[in-house]
């Protein structure tokens, strides 16, 4: 990172430290905040409880840092913005000889992973924490200053011109990830890009949210975030990481790699390690999968990712949403609508994964949120009566079978070691509360028994291999057998999502302040293109180009490639997203009665169900809500004609209009049927969609022909 401001104390205390304090004084004067209204040039962002069970914050410090500032800096800064063209120029990573006024000069005291580097000092100057003049001096653009601050605090941004960009390694679902070359220290790094086409500033709050969770965390197996990347001019960030060679999905399906026992365990440990860290901070990571535990190549695992971590905790009193976490690795209680749940969230993702790596796939692949309850059912029975009475969960009603389903772990996994079948049953317990904790887990027979978890330098160093190494691989595959990529990917199980919905809560709040009220349901998206017979086993992301959403905002695909978070834009969406979301709006709206979300055309009808779903944390620029899980706060008002209409239609009727996604069924519903319907529904979607393609298709060669091309 750019800057140590408080070199020799531990650059990250002196971070942690800046931002405790910050927090606090916010959380002392939260009662007065909430009332006031908060501007969109806050540079506060409210990252959710700050008082929690266990959270370290080291020495109480001085809120008060010092910044370290060239002389040629204060005199190179202008008021005057550049262009977005501009922008991007100067976000160009390819190596330059002229070297950045604030880049890291080698010291012998900055090879230590993640110790933060002073820049060149010529002259110092102390400002007051957060302090958006300074910040902006420093190097930051204003448009993430005035809404991120305290992302940035204390911190100098690093300068594009000091890497040395390498290779694309990572599409996520929100970002693009780059190999690069750190020129100052001569290290690999991880690139995250993060482009906001506008500064919207809700996107931008969100990205802050990831940082300044990243930036509390520090633990040999939690990714480390070493800096950032930007300049005043700048519209695009990039997130700085040490680079892993691997992730934990695209090792374990490389062909001929098998894990042993020990290997399993090891990084089972590490997980459970960096997950206990996370959680006495605080912290929720609610996106645990195979693809977000990086490994380097001695097998240190780091958890990555944490673009839908978010606080919990006894002071957190504003719900989560509970449309989080990849849905193959989404517990039963969020599928089911919870939204004041805690670690054991991650529990059970992290059980999902211990039984997948002795299975070697994933063990629950539903497509859909309401086949994936039924997956779980199945497997791990359903909830007891007591359960249902006491949880109150939004969707019991609905989900809840007349005949329980009995549990069948043990005879589905009667093949694994007994110490690991014994942690898979804490671990996978349908009710929450006795999932136990990372720390009981990490005392289990699993892990006090022989054969004990390798060291991880003593495991074998694998090719450097990649979920994306995998896809890339299945695609060359594909073209070689010279078969539709659609067709095949129906029938893999190779990788696994974010959370459909996983980040509604700013979609919505973008669609709001864009004034476009036709709210989607995103639940359950299907491509158009997918086969009928046998849709592609993994949810769509809702944050793919493909649909045009991201976790930061909608996205786009700029010239290179890149997705591009298009927040507040009020230009019209281009035209295939408008396709796409059309099908969408269609599509889902029959797809997703089940999951509390919104489909809806009429934006005049919506109103604030419930006014308890005061979700994540963000308040919008008025400050008159909270931007959290908007498929459940924007319920729909129907009219009473649709209403009536609605509760005696079939599932499957088709209905341009679609006003109401809440319970549809009477309490009591029976599931079985409920998901053969659920089923026939998806065929007919999917039927619909391949027709409206072709149809589509016909149409553009019919006019290219007329046109005589
Ligand atoms: N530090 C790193 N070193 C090497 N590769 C990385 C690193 N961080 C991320 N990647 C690669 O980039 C991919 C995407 O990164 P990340 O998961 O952080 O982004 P995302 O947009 O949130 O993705 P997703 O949609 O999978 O959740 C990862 O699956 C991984 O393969």
């Amino acid at each position: 990172m750019g800057c140590n401001c408080s070199k020799g104390t531990g650059a990250n205390d002196t971070v942690d430290n800046n931002n405790v304090k910050e927090t606090r004084s916010k959380r002392n004067n939260k009662t007065s905040k909430k009332k006031k209204k908060s501007s969109a040039s806050s540079s506060k962002v409210n990252v959710g409880s700050e008082e929690r069970p266990g959270f370290v914050d080291g020495n109480n410090k001085e809120a008060t840092f010092k910044f370290l500032i060239p002389l040629d800096a204060m005199n190179n800064i202008s008021s005057t913005p550049k262009s977005c063209d501009e922008t991007d120029k100067k976000v160009n990573l390819e190596r330059k000889s002229s070297r950045s006024i604030f880049q890291r000069r080698p010291t012998s005291e900055m090879t230590t992973l993640g110790t933060l580097q002073q820049p060149k000092i010529t002259r110092i100057s102390s400002v007051s924490n957060g302090e958006r003049g300074a910040q902006v001096m420093a190097g930051w653009p204003t448009w993430l200053a005035a809404v991120a601050g305290e992302a940035i605090n204390g911190w100098i941004p690093r300068k594009a011109d000091s890497f040395e960009k390498l290779e694309k390694i990572g599409q996520g679902t929100y970002s693009s990830v780059y190999k690069a070359r750190d020129l100052e220290t001569n290290q690999l790094v991880a690139l995250k890009k993060v482009r906001f086409a506008n500064m919207d500033p809700e996107s931008v709050r969100f990205m802050a949210r990831e940082i300044i969770i990243l930036r509390r965390l520090d633990h040999p197996n939690v990714m480390k975030l070493e800096g950032l990347i930007t300049s005043r001019v700048s519209g695009s960030m990039y997130l700085i990481f040490e680079y892993m060679e691997h992730d934990l999905a695209g090792l374990a399906s490389t062909p001929g790699v098998k894990f042993s026992e020990a290997q399993i365990k090891c990084y089972m440990k590490q997980l459970l390690h960096g997950l206990e860290h996370c959680h006495s901070r605080g912290v929720l990571h609610r996106d645990i999968k195979g693809s977000n535990l990086l490994l380097d190549h001695n097998n240190n695992l780091k958890i990555g990712d944490f673009g839908l971590a978010n606080f919990y905790g006894a002071q957190q009193k504003q719900p989560l949403t509970s449309r989080v976490v990849t849905l193959w690795y989404r517990p039963p209680e969020l599928l089911l609508g919870s939204t004041d749940y805690e670690v054991t969230v991650d529990l059970w993702s992290t059980g999902c994964i211990l039984a997948e790596l002795f299975n070697g796939k994933p063990i629950m692949p539903g497509r859909t949120e309401v086949e994936q309850l039924h997956k779980i059912f199945k497997l791990c029975g359903s909830p007891s009566e007591e359960y249902w009475k006491r949880s109150k969960l939004p969707h019991a009603t609905i989900f809840k079978p007349q005949h329980p389903y009995k549990r069948c772990v043990a005879d589905t996994f009667k093949s694994l070691p007994s110490s690991a079948l014994a942690l898979v049953e804490v671990l996978l317990a349908v009710e929450p509360d006795t999932r136990g904790t990372t720390a009981s887990a990490l005392q289990s027979e699993f892990f006090t028994t022989k054969p004990f978890a390798s060291d991880p330098s003593s495991l074998p160093k694998y090719q450097p291999r990649k979920e994306i190494d995998v896809k890339l691989r299945e695609e060359e595959a594909k073209r070689k057998k010279g078969t539709s990529s659609k067709q095949n990917e129906s029938k893999q199980v190779s990788k696994a999502v974010p959370a459909p919905d996983a980040n509604a809560e700013l979609l919505a709040s973008v669609q709001k302040r864009q004034g476009q009220n036709n709210q989607i349901s995103m639940s359950e998206n299907f491509n158009p293109g997918e086969d009928a017979a046998s849709v592609r086993v993994e949810p769509l992301k809702s944050g793919t180009a493909q649909n045009g959403y991201t976790r930061y905002g909608m996205s786009s695909v700029n010239r290179n490639g890149e997705s591009v978070m298009i927040g507040s834009s009020r230009s019209p969406p281009r035209r295939e997203l408008r396709t796409q979301r059309s099908f969408v709006q269609r599509g889902s709206a029959q797809l997703s009665r089940f999951s509390n979300s919104v489909a809806a055309r009429d934006g005049s009808h919506f109103a604030i169900a419930n006014p308890r779903w005061l979700e994540d944390s963000y308040h919008n620029n008025n400050g008159r809500h909270n931007d959290g899980d908007w498929s459940q706060r924007l319920m729909v008002r129907p009219r009473e004609s649709t209403k009536a209409k609605e509760s005696t239609s079939s599932y499957g009727e088709k209905t341009e209009r679609v006003n109401y996604s809440g319970p549809l069924v009477s309490a009591g519903g029976k599931l079985d049927e409920m998901l053969k319907e659920h089923e026939r529904q998806i065929q007919v979607a999917v039927r619909k969609a391949k027709k409206t393609n072709r149809d589509d298709k016909g149409q553009t060669q019919a006019s290219l022909a007329a046109n005589g091309r």
